[in-house]
């Protein structure tokens, strides 16, 4: 699968832009705020209906105008596939698959699959456990729609609960009966998303692994392991357990909503003893797995976009990358740099088709 054409129609810094993309190498380059990160998100934005970087939508209209327009067109099992993604402010954002719209895009989600390694990945491990859970909900959901159907259910269920303890708590009522409706169809969705959770950590935790020992050289232990707390008791006993806290909080404080994913290395948090060469392998590796385990499971090669590659990896790190290209291990690559000299240099070594852009 690949871009073979994009255009854009005040998408951010673009009033209006046409590229015709390499089938395998793609290279983006020019000085710092030009837009190369911005048409990285806009292919992102074709194949999942939001932008990585900002998904506040009335911020990627470019500034002074009202709408965005992003017109792809794709090759996929020989066939193309035209996406157009388009917003105007006060209205809904409209995805169209070869001129028919989606009634929703989770029915979009997957049917691209592209996976994005950029400096803002840094958000996983700094960031709170809703980063995480994100990524791991991304990655299953790529290769599972029920996933993201089953999700979805849960996370309304989630809300309705919610506004019925502030409810109760506002008006200082209790009706056990009319919450235990909503606590069986919590354990129903949360027990189905948590088993699918463990699954695919089960075969995604090796992926990783042999990912970072790829990359970093380093004899370094570092783990990756979910918590949750179904690991240890039913999601039923957990409401049941914390129906008073939930009451004096007035939201759930236990459930799937609460998992998180533990990134260690020797035992310790690597957000606070990672070096910062780690924490760059780790995230490499993290997202290099799921580029495998998508490829895997989808039976698609995922889009690559390595957005400020160079900046963010040292040389072994680069040739790790040059080296899978040219076992063809990957599809078609998209890669963002400031320097053309550069960027020439290293895509001259692999023996690829591939063209760059000047911005
Ligand atoms: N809605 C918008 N309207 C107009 N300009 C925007 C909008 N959103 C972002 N920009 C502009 O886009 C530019 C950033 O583009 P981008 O991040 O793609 O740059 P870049 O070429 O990747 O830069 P760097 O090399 O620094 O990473 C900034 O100048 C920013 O002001």
């Amino acid at each position: 699968m690949f871009l073979k054409r994009l255009s854009l129609v005040n998408y951010k810094n673009f009033d209006s832009k046409n590229l015709d993309f390499d089938p395998t190498i793609n290279c983006l380059v020019g000085k710092n705020g030009i837009g190369k990160t911005n048409i990285l998100d806009a292919i992102y934005h074709l194949c999942f209906g939001k932008s990585y970087f900002n998904p506040v939508a009335t911020q990627n209209i470019k500034h002074g105008t009202e709408f965005f327009m992003i017109d792809g067109e794709f090759e996929k099992n020989d066939r193309e596939e035209k996406i157009v993604c388009s917003f105007k402010k006060g209205m809904k954002k409209v995805i169209k698959r070869n001129g028919k719209a989606y009634d929703k895009f989770s029915e979009h989600i997957g049917f691209l699959p592209l996976v994005i390694i950029s400096p803002a990945d840094r958000d996983l491990i700094v960031e709170g456990s809703d980063t995480r859970r994100k990524f791991i909900d991304g990655v299953i959901s790529q290769s599972d729609k029920a996933y993201l159907q089953t999700l979805i259910k849960y996370t309304k269920i989630l809300t309705q609960r919610n506004s019925l303890l502030k409810y109760f708590s506002v008006n200082r009522t209790f009706d056990k009966d009319a919450l235990s409706v909503y606590d069986e169809q919590l354990h129903t969705f949360g027990t189905e998303i948590f088993k699918k959770r463990s699954q695919f950590l089960e075969s995604f935790i090796p992926i990783f692994q042999e990912q970072y020992a790829n990359i970093s050289k380093k004899e370094e232990g570092v783990l990756l392991a979910y918590q949750s707390k179904l690991l240890e008791n039913s999601l039923s006993d957990l409401l049941t357990n914390s129906l008073e806290k939930d009451r004096a909080l007035q939201y759930t404080s236990v459930g799937i909503h609460k998992d998180d994913l533990d990134f260690t290395i020797d035992g310790y948090p690597i957000k606070k003893f990672g070096s910062q060469g780690q924490q760059k392998s780790f995230l490499i590796a993290l997202k290099l797995a799921q580029f495998h385990f998508i490829k895997e499971q989808a039976k698609t090669t995922p889009i690559l976009l390595l957005d400020d590659i160079f900046d963010k990896l040292d040389e072994t790190r680069v040739a790790q990358i040059v080296a899978l290209v040219n076992n063809d291990e990957f599809g078609q690559l998209f890669i963002s740099d400031t320097h053309a000299d550069r960027t020439e240099k290293v895509v001259k070594t692999i023996n690829q088709s591939y063209k760059i852009f000047n911005l």
